[in-house]
């Protein structure tokens, strides 16, 4: 059976410093690169065959640490970036003779970039919550359908995260690949609500660690048989 990876990025330098960080790309910190390689060790048993990523270097640089640390993941394969996962007819600079048993095909899309976060971005958190109340601020991260000033609300990010999925990564479990995404707290979010059919108001308790893998087992109807956190 097909096994889907969730697979939130690692710490980012951001993320330490406790900032509000959305769509401003900023890199993993050293031990964000270390969480990456843990969730590699982790998955040494799995394989993967196709994966995808946000257009944030955070979950590009998360994905070919978690698939380059422990070669075995790959099967031997060599992950390359496929740079335009919106298009389905692709005909771009980077074409060559595919030998597909020899590549794993790595699927960056802004369709699993972060939630937007407006005006916070580059604010610290705590320093807003004590500015704008903490029950505000906790509705800003947390709720389904209040956008934070000037950002997009969860629901908007589910908006284009889960067609996404659906339409293109969902087809790939259907035909028996296995599949790792290296995304964002509340892009991965917004799928795992989809996927486990959580209604809104069971959203705000679901919180993501960075670099901890979620594995999935899907049947050929792309429905959900079980899942696994690898938080050990
Ligand atoms: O700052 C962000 O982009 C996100 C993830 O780090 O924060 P939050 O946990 O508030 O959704």
């Amino acid at each position: 059976m097909p096994i889907l990876i969730l697979l939130r990025h690692g710490q980012s330098l951001w993320n330490a410093d406790n900032l509000f960080t959305g769509w401003v790309d900023v890199p993993l910190s050293e031990r964000g690169r270390a969480e990456a390689t843990i969730a590699s060790c982790k998955l040494r048993d799995y394989r993967v065959d196709v994966c995808y990523t946000s257009l944030l270097f955070r979950a590009m640089e998360t994905a070919v640490i978690c698939l380059t640390e422990c070669d075995d993941i790959c099967g031997g394969k060599t992950p390359i970036f496929k740079h335009d996962a919106d298009d389905p007819d692709w005909h771009g600079w980077d074409r060559y003779q595919v030998d597909p048993t020899k590549e794993l095909p790595i699927f960056p899309s802004s369709k699993l970039d972060e939630r937007y976060y407006g005006d916070l971005q580059g604010l610290n958190k705590a320093e807003t919550a004590a500015k704008f109340g903490q029950e505000q601020v906790q509705e800003w991260r947390r709720s389904f359908d209040v956008r934070p000033p000037g950002g997009e609300s969860l629901e908007d990010t589910m908006n284009r995260a889960v067609p996404f999925f659906c339409d293109r990564i969902l087809p790939h479990l259907k035909q028996g690949d296995n599949v790792l995404i290296s995304a964002h707290g509340n892009s991965l979010r917004a799928i795992i609500m989809y996927l486990d059919r959580l209604a809104p108001e069971e959203v705000p308790g679901l919180e993501l660690m960075t670099g901890v893998p979620i594995v999935y087992d899907i049947d050929a109807q792309g429905n959900v048989v079980h899942k696994q956190v690898l938080d050990k």
